[in-house]
């Protein structure tokens, strides 16, 4: 069964514990970014921790093999459940970020950015690829050769991801909104976008949530909202048609 997780993307530590207790009880999994963390520091993983979430630990670590060992090894001890590191960064900052979990006490799962879910090929042109799934199958290759847990691809490539890999690799979907509108509407700054049910239906494992749960009237209706779409996804809604865009 697919898991949520909310993103609590907030300047200050205040409004992310008070949206951490508004919707306790509704969602199992939270997730720290580089705004909360950058505001308000470890503590705030600790106090997660301690209202009984499960901490996802979005930092997206990019640098040298051994400062990205060092990061992970941090970010371990902190108790966080879940990381993430850019694939990009090359096989033996992948290897080293994973001896560094696998050493430690709590051995955090690692997920691998692929192609980040706001870019499309006109963005990856840039970097000499404009077929984004071809970069993410790739990029995931590398992440799966290097023993991660799974990757960070948007539901349009979660399917491709799981099938590449004999449903080694766990998928983890940002990009996800309830009503997929093909003109973009409603997808914020997301450019690779689909719904809860779509994504379900490629084999994503954790889709990923901020605004439309965190800027909503009532964020427990909304969380309540996604759960159902994601729990109500039938075989038949499988077509790549069906619930996803792409920008
Ligand atoms: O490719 C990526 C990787 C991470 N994210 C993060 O997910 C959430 C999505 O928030 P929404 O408000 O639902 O758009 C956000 O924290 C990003 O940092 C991503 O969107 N895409």
């Amino acid at each position: 069964m697919a898991e949520l997780i909310i993103a609590l993307d907030f300047p200050h530590a205040e409004q992310a514990l008070f949206m951490a207790r508004t919707v306790h009880g509704e969602a199992d999994w939270v997730k720290i970014g580089l705004e909360l963390f950058t505001a308000a520091g470890p503590r705030v993983v600790t106090d997660m921790k301690e209202l009984g979430l499960k901490v996802f630990l979005d930092l997206k670590f990019h640098d040298i093999p051994n400062t990205v060992r060092g990061a992970v090894r941090s970010a371990a001890n902190l108790g966080v459940d879940m990381l993430t590191l850019h694939a990009s960064g090359g096989r033996a900052m992948l290897e080293a970020a994973r001896e560094a979990s696998l050493t430690s006490r709590q051995s955090p799962l690692l997920f691998a950015v692929t192609v980040l879910t706001s870019m499309s090929a006109e963005d990856t042109a840039l970097l000499g690829r404009n077929d984004v799934p071809g970069l993410v199958r790739d990029l995931a290759r590398a992440s799966g050769q290097a023993g991660l847990d799974g990757v960070v691809c948007s539901a349009l490539e979660a399917k491709l991801v799981k099938e590449d890999s004999r449903g080694k690799l766990a998928c983890l979907t940002p990009g996800i909104r309830l009503a997929a509108s093909p003109d973009g509407a409603g997808a914020d700054d997301q450019k690779r976008v689909a719904d809860p049910a779509f994504a379900v239906t490629q084999g994503s494992d954790y889709l990923v949530v901020g605004r439309p749960i965190t800027g909503a009237q009532d964020p427990a209706a909304a969380i309540r909202a996604f759960q159902r779409a994601m729990a109500e996804a039938g075989p038949a809604k499988g077509k790549p048609e069906d619930g996803a865009w792409n920008g």
